[in-house]
């Protein structure tokens, strides 16, 4: 049995549903709890001795931060077959090992008969240790992280070492995606089991570095026996919904998207969202923006059909053509802006509302009727009373309301975006930090609206538009640039898929 793996699962589950679960899966497995542990430790030790022989790390200096449960479990009996293998192996235990119970106090014994070092101090300069493994919390935790973890997080967070979390890197929620402050940032996550959803998504992903999966055997069981919260999945199945062009196909039947934004000397947001619109595939791209913007919007991109509204009427023949409207990328909030998005009212096609028209949307929630929204977590607390923001404590719950307060297909961008349509949750294993490059936030409506205007289902068409757009802003990342890229991928990946 391959015991890691880099493929991951489609279902990702809470923390807590794994806690509540890998015993009874454990026993429709054939398994013990102790058994578990051993193939936890044993996994991780597999991975770390992998790691050490691409690296050619021959006896390596590994430390092992251990804490009080069952985490730390898997760090000891993970300890015990790195230095049976001749690893130099020492245990820093956060903990009085006293504290431990069970398997886990059973594998600490282990670990010590066997000659293992546990020291309840720092054992070495960090920078000396090749490895260090972090199994001080894992599936149990919640809230902040007592201030001695945190101040040994933060000597290795310096120290050049490679750093790998056990199951959930310490200072995770595993079913909420909070962090604690100075949680543990590692470099490789081996996660048991089932994939939690509290890592995938916002900061908490940043944390996990790369994600390993281990079944340890029960994941089929476990997996039959509960439901999971979410979907974690590129889509890429979703390409397969896109309907292929025929040979004699033309622009009219591949959609009109009016896009309408671009307040007075704001004309940035609106050209991107445009270019990305057309990029991706639709048929015919207008815009509605400022007149002082047209010639700033239209230049070198001169596909695009440009219109200076100066009023709502000017917006009504407009709004009458288009089959997919967006509304929103630098639309500013001023009387003109609030003219335009109260003019939307009469659409009845697919409306996409990001960026001020979010704000707007916030103002005068009956206003519009929105079929796609795509707020950033600034944007999505507006979206919300101010009562129901004080009792939300995470991007689930955020995304959750968001979509029940406005019906419409909610977006939560970021790393890991949450996108919350009815009774389905699809956490994107793309969408980049890159989010950060100025433009990247503003292409994705653009893309959103070009899918739906190729006949893509507004579910699959916003899971494989957030797709594209995370692909983009990786491309961006590394060229330090905006890589206004999403049609190059789009074609890329469809050659990819034939
Ligand atoms: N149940 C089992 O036998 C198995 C458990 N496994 C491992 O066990 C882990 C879960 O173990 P536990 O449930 O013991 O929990 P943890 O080892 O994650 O946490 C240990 C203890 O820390 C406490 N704690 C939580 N938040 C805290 C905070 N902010 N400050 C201080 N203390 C805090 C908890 O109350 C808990 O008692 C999994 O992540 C996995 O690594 C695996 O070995 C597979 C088998
Ligand atoms: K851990």
């Amino acid at each position: 049995m391959k015991q890691f793996s880099a493929n991951l699962p489609q279902k990702a589950y809470t923390a807590q549903q794994v806690r509540d679960n890998e015993a009874l899966a454990a026993e429709q497995s054939g398994t013990t709890l102790s058994q578990l542990m051993q193939r936890a430790g044993s996994a991780v030790a597999a991975y770390v001795q992998s790691y050490c022989q691409s690296q050619e790390l021959d006896g390596a200096y590994t430390v092992v931060l251990c804490g009080k449960g069952n985490n730390a479990g898997d760090g000891y009996i993970a300890a015990k077959l790195l230095k049976e293998v001749g690893l130099r192996v020492v245990v820093w235990s956060l903990f009085d090992p006293s504290l431990l119970k069970g398997d886990a106090q059973d594998a600490f014994k282990a670990f010590v008969d066997f000659g293992g070092d546990v020291t309840r101090k720092c054992p070495l300069d960090l920078d000396e240790a090749a490895i260090t493994i972090d199994a001080v919390f894992g599936g149990g935790f919640h809230g902040q992280l007592p201030e001695a973890v945190q101040s040994a997080f933060d000597s290795i967070e310096n120290a050049s070492t490679y750093k790998v979390s056990v199951d959930i890197p310490s200072g995770v929620n595993g079913t909420t995606s909070e962090v604690s402050d100075n949680a543990f940032q590692a470099d490789v996550t081996v996660t048991f089991i089932a994939l939690k959803q509290g890592m995938l998504t916002g900061q908490a992903r940043g944390c996990c570095g790369q994600i390993l999966f281990a079944g340890l055997g029960v994941a089929k069981a476990f997996s039959k026996l509960v439901a999971g919260t979410s979907s974690f999945s590129s889509e890429v199945q979703h390409f397969r919904s896109i309907p292929v062009r025929a040979y004699d196909s033309y622009k009219h039947q591949l959609g009109h998207v009016l896009l309408i934004g671009g307040g007075k000397g704001m004309a940035g947001a609106i050209r991107l969202a445009a270019e990305a619109c057309l990029r991706s595939g639709a048929g015919l791209v207008s815009v509605a923006t400022h007149p002082d913007n047209v010639g700033a919007v239209l230049q070198g991109r001169y596909e695009l059909m440009v219109h200076g509204v100066e009023t709502a009427p000017h917006l009504h023949a407009l709004l009458e053509k288009a089959t997919i409207v967006v509304l929103g990328p630098g639309l500013g909030l001023d009387a003109w802006a609030k003219e335009l998005f109260f003019a939307c009212s009469e659409v009845t096609c697919p409306l996409v509302i990001d960026a001020d028209g979010l704000t707007l949307l916030a103002q005068n929630p009956q206003a519009l009727k929105a079929t796609v929204v795509t707020p950033h977590l600034g944007e999505a607390k507006r979206l919300l009373d101010k009562n129901d923001v004080e009792y939300v404590h995470h991007r689930f719950e955020l995304a959750e309301k968001v979509y029940q307060t406005t019906k419409a297909i909610t977006v939560l961008k970021g790393p890991g975006t949450i996108i919350q349509g009815y009774e389905r949750r699809n956490i994107n294993r793309s969408g980049t930090p890159a989010m950060a490059s100025a433009g990247m936030g503003d292409v994705l409506s653009g893309i959103i609206a070009a899918l739906l205007a190729q006949q893509v289902p507004t579910f699959a068409a916003v899971c494989l538009a957030v797709y594209i757009h995370g692909l983009a802003a990786e491309e961006a990342a590394k060229d330090g640039a905006l890589g206004l890229v999403a049609s190059d991928l789009f074609s890329h990946i469809r050659r990819i898929l034939g």
